[in-house]
């Protein structure tokens, strides 16, 4: 009974959130369109989405991604969930529909860059399966590229670089996504990095995993 009042409560909210209010408005075309700055640019807009757990090496993905893809002479920028917390969404908790927020503003400021042209590198926890496809459903077919960072709990754990987990654990944090809030996996992501056989694959190893997609799907070229 209260779960089922809870979920309808989390249901209006979403929808809240998500109705649209702006009416009377109209779309104005600029004579230089995103083909003309991939042209500037000799490389397509694209959004590599990561998620994973807290401590799975989301943040080191992107930064290392983002250092290779430079040196390659492609622009990239980094949304990571943390740091668009600082500012933009500094007003949203961990809450299951802050999160659906959080991720729902990430996914429209990530489809932005990809209309500039830019490698848009988005990373945050996005534990909603929900939530991540909406994100995909904003930009053309193909330019959302899903990372799925799959590291098992029990490894995030003993990193635990931010001491979370502990806090968690022993109830200082609630809802902390892996231990009492959940985290649903991609079931068919273009991207899934793991540990191979218990040895750890180095960030570079990944990003090279991505990059050689990037590659292959066209994006490091006009
Ligand atoms: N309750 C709870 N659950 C999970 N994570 C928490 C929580 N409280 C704070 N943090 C810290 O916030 C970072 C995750 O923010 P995200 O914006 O990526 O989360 S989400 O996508 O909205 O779920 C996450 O950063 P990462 O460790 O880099 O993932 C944590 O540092
Ligand atoms: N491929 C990897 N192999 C081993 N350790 C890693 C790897 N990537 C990240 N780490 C370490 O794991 C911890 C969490 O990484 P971080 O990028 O902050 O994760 P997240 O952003 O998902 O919370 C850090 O201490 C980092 O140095």
């Amino acid at each position: 009974m209260g779960d089922s009042r809870n979920s309808t409560i989390c249901e209006n909210l979403h929808q809240m959130l998500t109705v649209r209010k702006s009416t009377n408005i109209a779309w104005h075309k600029s004579s230089v369109e995103k083909f003309d700055r991939q042209e500037l640019l000799q490389q397509k807009g694209c959004v590599i989405w990561i998620t994973g757990l807290s401590g799975s090496g989301k943040s080191t993905l992107a930064c290392t991604l983002s250092r290779g893809l430079h040196l390659r002479g492609k622009l990239t920028y980094i949304l990571d969930g943390d740091n668009v917390r600082h500012g933009l969404n500094s007003d949203l908790s961990f809450k299951v529909e802050d999160r659906a927020e959080n991720i729902r503003r990430i996914g429209e400021v990530a489809k932005l860059f990809a209309d500039a042209g830019i490698i848009c590198i988005a990373s945050l926890i996005s534990p909603y399966r929900k939530d991540r496809d909406a994100c995909r459903a904003l930009l053309p077919e193909g330019d959302f590229i899903e990372v799925f960072l799959d590291v098992p709990l029990q490894v995030c754990e003993a990193r635990d670089p931010k001491g979370l987990y502990k806090l968690a654990r022993c109830g200082k944090i609630k809802g902390f996504t892996g231990i009492d809030d959940p985290y649903e996996p991609p079931l068919n992501c273009e991207i899934v990095l793991q540990q191979k056989g218990g040895d750890c694959v180095s960030p570079s190893d990944m990003a090279e995993t991505v990059i050689s997609y990037l590659e292959e799907k066209g994006y490091l070229q006009a």
